[in-house]
């Protein structure tokens, strides 16, 4: 029988591990994720956050350990798991050629939605980007962080059960990150669950709990207060560098 607490978690991970050849990229990391939460997880470069993402979201098998994702396991229903969840990469998914409102149709026909349901959202999102005037514009022409909240908004499209964005925030300016994190604190208020890799620190103060990996392994998890109480130091940019700079793999 499920209890009340287990059925809130939505990404169990127990000592997920990635070797490739005789390289650990993810050592043995394990941690878990509720509904609605704003995970955050850091590291440095190549401490294995898009490896492990990889595995998550089901295009990487691990060498050992155990995942589920939205109450499916990584193994044996990847299908499932991509169904239910959402995902935004630094190189978002969008296609520069075709407008904005070309885009959202395209989407919603991957998705599945059908013709009603992709009229409805689609002009519930134009609505909340203020995009209506700008719907039949290129792509290509928008400014970046136009196109990661548009992105970010494809993404979640098909309301799923949890949304993994890495560095979704990548090049643009702090007033920019900070409308952005607004479309994530609604996604989360909404229930969707937000697994998110950045390298700002002021993004990780936004989290719930963020988790520090170094050199494939998971050193610190807790929410940044309680971080900060446990590490007696008022910054997460100086934890992270404290525990950064042990770092043996320098990419
Ligand atoms: N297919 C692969 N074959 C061999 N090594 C790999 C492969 N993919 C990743 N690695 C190595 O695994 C380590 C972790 O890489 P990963 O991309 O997961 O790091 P990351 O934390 O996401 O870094 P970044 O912030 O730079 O994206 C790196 O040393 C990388 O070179």
């Amino acid at each position: 029988m499920t209890t009340p607490a287990e059925k809130d978690i939505v990404i169990k991970v127990e000592n997920l591990t990635k070797r490739f050849g005789d390289f650990t990229a993810v050592n043995q990391i394990s941690f878990e994720v509720n509904k609605g939460e704003i995970f955050g997880f850091l590291g440095a470069n190549g401490a294995g956050k898009t490896t492990a993402m990889k595995m998550l979201i089901g295009i990487l098998n691990p060498t050992s350990g155990k995942a589920n994702v939205a109450g499916f396991d990584i193994y044996n229903q990847p299908e499932q798991i991509k169904r239910n969840i959402g995902y935004m990469s630094q190189k978002f998914s969008l296609y520069e050629d075709l407008t904005i409102a070309e885009n959202i149709n395209f989407f919603g026909g991957i998705y599945g939605l059908n013709d009603d349901e992709i009229k409805f959202k689609s002009e519930e999102l134009l609505t909340k980007l203020n995009f209506h005037a700008i719907k039949n514009n290129l792509v290509s022409s928008l400014p970046l962080g136009w196109k990661q909240k548009l992105a970010f908004s494809l993404a979640i499209f098909h309301s799923p059960k949890i949304v993994f964005l890495d560095e979704p925030t990548s090049g643009v300016d702090p007033i920019t990150r900070r409308q952005f994190w607004d479309l994530i604190y609604e996604a989360s208020h909404n229930g969707i669950t937000v697994f998110v890799t950045t390298h700002y620190m002021d993004e990780a103060e936004y989290c719930n709990r963020i988790s520090i990996m170094v050199d494939g392994e998971i050193k610190a998890l807790d929410s940044p207060k309680e971080l900060k109480n446990n590490f007696q130091i008022d910054s997460i940019d100086d934890i992270f560098y404290l525990l950064a700079r042990k770092a043996k793999r320098i990419e």
